[in-house]
């Protein structure tokens, strides 16, 4: 499946959150990356068909966001920002009650729930209440409602926002697992290290406008040429943090080590660096 978002724009009475915005995405993960604000949710709504454009068009294998909203809702699974579930309930009541909203066939219900519980790893916590859950748990039985269906377009919003570190490495391994032929799977995320984990291909959404990027490298090298490995003391560092921007800095006893964005050399000391995906969006972001 390919999917065409072609001149999508979206307002808020006078507030513009899409502006234009063209994708070509194709089967795998894709990742939306941008800054609180940028347009993330509300492009993502669009996909869902919870919002319309209010000018543009989606498609996908012959099928239409605006004409066929309800083709598109069959083929797909959508976990939101805010994913709220009751919490006295189990996990399995919770992919029954989803389940049957979406219209999964009663006699192949209880199998689908099984396969998808097993698939986000919360087979041994089926019946366990959800208010039990960590935010980790919770997100994944939030992946797990999204994969009833067995759906080709899946859209994740901001899955990994306040996840503790090991939570967050176990849901990009979740995440990857999604992939599938023909499958493709949507996220959006403001945190750079997301995208790197799990993303084959990804846009830089920033007021509204998007920008499509072969891959997380072609990222990367928007800094090329502008990132500098500095080593030095802590004197000379005091200056460079007036004048530049640093990215990363370490003290190593009485030496200061620190990346920094510059399109000339900072100091006599600084040497050309290879950019990370990080470095490659923050000079995106700011230009
Ligand atoms: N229902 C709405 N009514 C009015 N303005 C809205 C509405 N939804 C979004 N906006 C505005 O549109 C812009 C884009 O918002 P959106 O939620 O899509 O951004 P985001 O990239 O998802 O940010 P975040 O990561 O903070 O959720 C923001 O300026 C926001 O205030």
């Amino acid at each position: 499946m390919i999917l065409q978002i072609e001149q999508v724009q979206k307002a808020f009475r006078k507030k513009t959150a899409l502006e234009d915005v063209t994708l070509t995405i194709k089967p795998g993960i894709f990742g939306l990356l941008g800054p609180n604000g940028a347009g993330k949710t509300t492009l993502m709504r669009i996909l869902a068909t919870i919002l319309r454009p209010d000018r543009g068009s989606i498609t996908a294998d012959g099928i239409d966001w605006t004409r066929d909203a309800h083709r598109v809702r069959a083929m797909l699974g959508y976990l939101p920002q805010d994913f709220g579930i009751f919490r006295n309930v189990t996990a399995r009541e919770v992919l029954a009650y989803i389940g049957t909203l979406k219209g999964v066939e009663k006699g192949q219900l209880k199998r689908q729930i099984d396969a998808v519980l097993e698939e986000v790893n919360l087979t041994a916590h089926a019946d366990k209440k959800v208010g039990t859950f960590s935010g980790g748990m919770r997100r994944r039985l939030g992946i797990a409602q999204a994969l009833l269906g067995d759906p080709k377009l899946i859209v994740i919003d901001e899955p990994t926002a306040g996840l503790d570190p090991e939570e967050r490495v176990r849901f990009r391994l979740l995440l990857r697992r999604l992939v599938r032929e023909e499958r493709v799977v949507v996220l959006s995320t403001h945190i750079v290290g997301d995208v790197e984990a799990v993303c084959d291909q990804l846009a830089v959404i920033k007021k509204g406008k998007a920008h499509l990027f072969a891959s997380p490298e072609e990222l990367a090298q928007v800094a090329d040429g502008r990132v500098w490995r500095w080593v030095g003391d802590a004197r000379e560092y005091a200056l460079l943090e007036e004048k530049y921007r640093i990215v990363s800095s370490v003290s190593r006893g009485s030496t200061m080590e620190a990346r920094i964005l510059s399109d000339t050399r900072p100091s006599e000391a600084a040497e050309p660096a290879t950019p990370s995906l990080e470095e490659g969006y923050l000079v995106w972001v700011g230009e």
